[in-house]
């Protein structure tokens, strides 16, 4: 018999929010709901193994699109390497002339937008501790340039030692709960710049007895491994955050959720970021909720590689494991020597592994297969323009090297994808039937390797359905105006995909940062649903 949580009484009855508390009555539920928890209910409980350490396991069957949690950051700051922002509102800082410095803070000099961003919290901490040792930001007029500039790699280290001074609780709980990896990065090299900048400079400021060398590298670890991007490309916004509930999510190469962080509007100088982790399929009781930490469209290899050099572990998911990715062939390439098998790695879990073409036996050793891969990507973003021609042309010529679903021609098909009936000189009014069948077949291809490695509610993958209704919409009204489909199917199939498009728009716009775009998308495919 489980007891209730607030009376230990026999109980009758389970939150059925995350069905991890009991209760005797509905008067104990709503005493412990207004209690705290209203905060704490969550529909998953945290587990701990060998592997994974700390890892999250869903407490109830969830649905597709299902809010897991909200949470803003214990701490946020500038990436390690940063393009000039500023440190009060964090916008990215824009030079009015070549010559021209940035607005400086009259304390400390670090660059912001305005006398309005000096007391805005967090910099006021840090702005406070730097004017009180006489400490200036020494970043130059002229090497403060639009380029990414390691001298903010300072900043949220700073804020985050702040936090042992502000919430010593809270700093001392995170430093035992949270993974470093800090010796295995310091063993690497990786941090001999850390060593030689940061540490010197949190010791200028902060006493360096209790503010020792492993404190402040094991903070800057702990950041490293554990925080996430705070993106919003349209506020001018590209930062990190210590997010401490969504960091206990671990990784896998086909997630079940996604996260995003939308801005709260607050009457404090507090800037609030907000994060929202949701399912994007279903989920069972138990099984566990797991994110990305990389780019899910990008191949085994690179994933890999990402994963290891910034999370510092071997990925060994279902996908990593398996060469073909999910019988997608999202990383393999057609072998050059008998013009006819498909090369494939020989051992996934090895990222140094040989690879080999199913059909001769020919093999390939790992700096062939990634040294291709870095080619084209080169070939993609120098020499080919962003035009359709362009992106077809690169397609057939290096369709006799590379596999038709390899996830760099995905990218290439995805952007086609979106260019087909939406920019000029392709608008759907002007889109020969050719290139509109050419996007439907595009949208289905893409679609086809999303629903296995990105599956469900990722945006992504509701950018290609709502392009491939769109296609149809316009598919239809052609056949119709030329006779060939039934007037009352043809308005029904165009109703069904109008709902479809509107499902995608709302899962889109949670993100509302995407509300603008999508807005305008909608307004587009509805004036052409409609003429
Ligand atoms: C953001 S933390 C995740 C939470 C962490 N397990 C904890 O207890 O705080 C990232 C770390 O978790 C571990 N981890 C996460 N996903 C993993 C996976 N798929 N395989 C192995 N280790 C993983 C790695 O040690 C990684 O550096």
């Amino acid at each position: 018999m489980t007891n209730c949580k607030v009376c230990n009484g026999d109980a009758k009855q389970k939150c059925s929010g995350c069905f991890n508390v009991f209760y005797c009555s509905r008067n104990c539920q709503v005493a412990d709901w207004k209690n705290g928890h209203k905060n704490d209910c969550k529909p998953f409980e945290v587990k701990r193994n060998k592997k994974l350490g700390r890892y999250t396991i869903a407490s109830r069957d969830l649905k597709a699109g299902e809010i897991l949690f909200r949470e803003v950051a214990v701490v946020h700051g500038p990436k390690m390497l940063s393009n000039p922002i500023c440190l009060g509102c964090h916008k990215a800082l824009v030079k009015k002339s070549q010559k021209a410095d940035f607005y400086r803070c009259s304390r400390c000099s670090w660059p912001l937008c305005s006398k309005q961003c000096e007391r805005l919290d967090p910099h006021i901490d840090e702005c406070n501790l730097m004017a009180s040792k006489n400490y200036k930001c020494p970043i130059k007029v002229n090497c403060a340039s639009q380029q990414s500039d390691a001298i903010y790699c300072l900043i949220f280290p700073l804020r985050f030692l702040i936090l042992k001074l502000k919430q010593p609780k809270v700093f001392e709980k995170i430093l035992s709960e949270l993974e470093s990896h800090v010796d295995e990065r310091i063993a690497s090299g990786s941090y001999d710049h850390h060593k030689h900048h940061l540490v010197p400079f949190i010791q200028k400021l902060l006493d360096p007895t209790i503010f020792t060398e492993h404190l402040i590298l094991t903070a800057t670890a702990i950041l490293d491994n554990n925080c996430f991007e705070i993106s919003m490309p349209l506020r001018g916004i590209e930062m990190g955050g210590l997010f401490l509930i969504s960091l206990i999510l671990c990784h896998d190469c086909v997630p079940n959720t996604k996260h995003y962080v939308n801005y709260i509007e607050s009457d404090s100088d507090i800037q609030r970021y907000q994060m929202t982790f949701e399912t994007t399929v279903p989920v069972k009781k138990g099984e566990q909720l797991t994110t990305t930490y990389t780019d899910t469209l990008k191949t085994t290899l690179e994933r890999r590689k990402h994963l290891k050099q910034t999370k510092i572990f071997d990925c060994d998911c279902k996908r990593c494991m398996d060469a073909s990715e999910l019988s997608t062939y999202g990383s393999s390439w057609r072998c050059q020597r008998c013009s006819d098998g498909l090369i494939l790695s020989t051992n996934s879990f090895n990222n140094n592994s040989e690879w080999h073409c199913e059909s001769c036996d020919a093999v390939y050793s790992c700096e062939e297969i990634s040294g291709k891969l870095s080619r084209l990507q080169i070939q993609l973003r120098t020499s080919v323009n962003r035009h359709p021609e362009s992106l077809e042309k690169f397609i057939v010529q290096t369709s006799g090297e590379i596999h038709g679903n390899h996830l760099l021609i995905i990218e290439v098909k995805y952007m086609l994808c979106l260019m087909y009936g939406n920019i000029g000189g392709y608008h759907y009014k002007e889109l020969p039937e050719n290139l509109l069948q050419r996007k439907l077949d595009l949208c289905k291809n893409v679609l086809d390797i999303y629903n296995s490695v990105d599956p469900g509610q990722t945006n992504s993958r509701m950018n290609i359905i709502f392009e491939l209704n769109c296609a149809n919409i316009i598919d239809m009204k052609n056949k119709l105006s030329k006779n060939l489909i039934n007037k009352n199917n043809a308005m029904h199939a165009i109703d069904q995909c109008l709902k479809q498009i509107k499902d995608c728009y709302d899962v889109l716009v949670l993100e509302t940062e995407n509300k603008g775009i999508m807005d305008k998308r909608l307004e587009r495919i509805m004036n052409e649903s409609f003429m």
